[in-house]
């Protein structure tokens, strides 16, 4: 049930990145992404002043007309003179909309191009960061920064900042031009600026709060969409629906209060910006029809200061929203930085070292010395004084109790975890003194659980093919991996190989799927091959199948298989034993069988299991072909347990 028994994770930064900074100091930080897209910002910036200034410019004409022929009867005037003043308007009007037009356009694609670019950095930098951080980080929080949050930042910097300064430098130039037109109803409207800054500042530090939290909870509410759209069967299978949709309308109702709690924080902001402008108009226009008729200033200069605060209270209000969007803007930055400053507890060294070369044509010889490793949430380490020695060309298995360790363990030869302790070789050289993309490309790994993509069988199982490889090479691999799998379906699938597979995949049953997902691994052609279990959700008669090709590639390849089934210990030649976080024994099948209770212990626990499913046991397993004819693989083959295995 995703928001009742699986409480969302939380991310282990003490606190948002930059809550610590003031908002201007916060969002100069997207400088490095803007630089470039600045100067056609300053020209949509320029263009949106000419707008503005050209609309001030309208109650000046007014002034004009009114004092020249409107109210000094004497001057005679016909209406021919207005023409004059009538094109002006209109012209006025025809550039203020062409200002509006030409701002759109200038700004649009610049702005497309920063939330692209900072996209495409911060999903690097996701792809780059440890397993760790992923294990740590609720996927629906990433999301909504990387869809969400940007696409916030990018309507905030197109329109709501350059709103903002042209706003801020509208109402400068129309507050003087109030004051020159009309002296003192100009400092009347200027006095309320006084309470709109303190209620603007006080509005500022209730918003940030009310915005983060409110971006914080979206992101919890995308996470509950993907965990129960992930775990869709799971809740259809309990009936467990209505708990799902109790829990996301809890979460929706919260997230509710806080837009409520928002809209309400910045509503009040808008009314005050009405309010004080308005009353000060209302003070303005009794102390201006004493000035009117004091004959201080003119009936033209009355009616010109009240249009132009009219003009201006359109700048005034905005000020409000494009306040807010600021300040929700400010809070994307932070949450932005937040994942992309996360160090990279991963990095490539800076001067790495070079793969070594392998020690055999059979695969690479990988060694565990002394390793330690501890979960960074857990109290004390999972494995320690691990040392085990994978010969090149050999297959090891790995047996342990659910939970001691195996997959872990398994996890630290392609440096999906780092050890905290010690050191995992390859070839001689250390996992963490090479660049990971030089591990990852020596290493393959198949998953028990299998995540495929939503593309093509093909594409899926050349996913770790080296792309330089030609067209035919890659064919060839993929058939003959696909045939090691016994994954022939997908030739009957309704394109074939070309076939698009679904979200991970979840068109295909889970046998087909974990059989792809050994395709995939088969298909690189590694030096070192990885296998967590499997073959736990094939069937007796496709894991003989698979069993038998399998063998023969695992003759060519270093391997370690972590094994739940008699038959997948069979696969290998020797077997190291995993209890307590360290490695108990390593032996062929017969030396532990006869030297090692606990090992003795696994495997009829094994046995008893693979009776009760009625799968493969030591002795069901057929013989590889040819294997007859085999040499001994390595030093480390040791005859017996081919023995135990036929
Ligand atoms: N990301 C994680 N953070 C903290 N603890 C973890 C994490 N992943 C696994 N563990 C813990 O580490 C222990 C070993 O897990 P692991 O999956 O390596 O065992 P395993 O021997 O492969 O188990 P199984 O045979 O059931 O697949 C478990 O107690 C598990 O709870």
């Amino acid at each position: 049930m995703p928001s009742k028994t699986a409480a969302p994770r939380r991310p282990e930064a003490p606190g948002p990145a930059g809550s610590h900074l003031s908002t201007p100091a916060s969002l100069r930080r997207l400088y490095p992404y803007v630089r470039s897209a600045l100067p056609q910002l300053l020209a949509g910036l320029l263009s949106a002043l000419g707008a503005s200034l050209v609309a001030l410019a309208i109650p000046q004409v007014l002034r004009y007309v009114v004092d020249t022929y409107l109210t000094d009867v004497d001057a005679g005037a016909s209406l021919s003179d207005l023409v004059w003043p009538i094109v002006l308007v209109l012209g006025l009007g025809l550039a203020e909309a062409g200002f509006i037009l030409l701002r759109r356009t200038l700004v649009m694609f610049p702005g497309t191009r920063v939330e692209s670019d900072m996209r495409m950095g911060l999903f690097r930098h996701l792809q780059d960061l440890p397993q760790a951080f992923h294990d740590r980080w609720p996927g629906g929080q990433l999301l909504s920064r990387i869809v969400g949050d940007l696409g916030m930042l990018r309507r905030w910097l197109v329109f709501s900042a350059i709103q903002l300064v042209v706003s801020v430098l509208t109402i400068i130039v129309g507050t003087v031009l109030l004051i020159t037109t009309a002296g003192w109803l100009g400092l009347i409207y200027l006095a309320g600026a006084i309470p709109m800054t303190i209620i603007a500042f006080t509005f500022s530090r209730k918003f940030r709060v009310v915005a983060r939290r409110s971006q914080e909870q979206l992101g919890e509410l995308a996470n509950t969409v993907e965990e129960s759209v992930h775990g869709i069967r799971v809740l259809k299978a309990f009936g467990r629906g209505r708990d799902a949709l109790r829990g996301f309308s809890g979460e929706a109702a919260q997230l509710r209060e806080t837009e409520l709690s928002k809209a309400n924080t910045q509503s009040k902001l808008v009314q005050a910006l009405q309010i004080i402008p308005e009353s000060t108009l209302a003070i303005a226009m009794v102390v201006g029809a004493f000035l009117v008729a004091n004959e201080t200033i003119t009936i033209g200069a009355f009616s010109a200061f009240f249009l132009t605060a009219a003009i201006m209270n359109g700048p005034v209000v905005d000020l409000g929203m494009t306040l807010a969007m600021t300040l929700n803007a400010r809070t994307a930055v932070d949450r932005y930085f937040e994942i992309l400053e996360t160090p990279n507890s991963m990095a490539d060294p800076d001067h790495p070292d070079e793969a070594g070369t392998p020690a055999s044509d059979k695969g690479s010889h990988v060694r565990l010395r002394d390793v330690e490793f501890q979960y960074s949430d857990a109290a004390e380490p999972l494995l320690s004084h691990i040392d085990l020695d994978l010969p090149a060309g050999t297959t090891t298995a790995l047996v342990g109790l659910t939970g001691s360790g195996k997959s872990t363990l398994a996890m630290l030869i392609p440096r999906i975890f780092d050890v905290t302790d010690g050191s995992v070789e390859i070839d001689g050289v250390s996992v963490r003194g090479m660049r990971r993309s030089d591990v990852r490309d020596g290493v393959a790994v198949a998953f028990e659980d299998p995540t495929l993509f939503s593309a093509s069988v093909r594409e899926n199982v050349l996913f770790g093919v080296d792309d330089a490889l030609d067209h035919a090479e890659k064919e060839r691999l993929m058939h003959e991996a696909l045939e090691v799998a016994q994954a022939a379906f997908v030739y009957e699938l309704p394109e074939g190989v070309d076939t698009k597979i679904g979200e991970e995949g979840l068109s295909l049953s889970g046998g087909q799927r974990q059989r792809l997902a050994l395709a995939r691994a088969i298909a690189s052609r590694p030096r070192v091959l990885v296998l967590d279990d499997p073959l736990s959700a094939l069937d007796v008669t496709t894991e003989e199948a698979v069993s038998r090709r399998l063998r023969q590639v695992l003759d060519g390849t270093t391997s370690l298989v972590i094994a739940h089934r008699p038959s997948t210990v069979a696969l290998a030649d020797r077997v190291a034993v995993l209890e307590n976080g360290s490695i108990r024994a390593v032996g062929t099948h017969s030396e532990l069988l006869a030297t090692d209770a606990h090992y003795r212990y696994i495997i009829s626990t094994l046995e008893e299991d693979a009776q009760e499913h009625g799968i493969g046991h030591f002795e069901d397993l057929p013989p590889a072909e040819g294997e007859a004819d085999e040499t001994d693989r390595s030093a480390g083959v040791d005859d017996e347990a081919k023995g135990a295995r036929l």
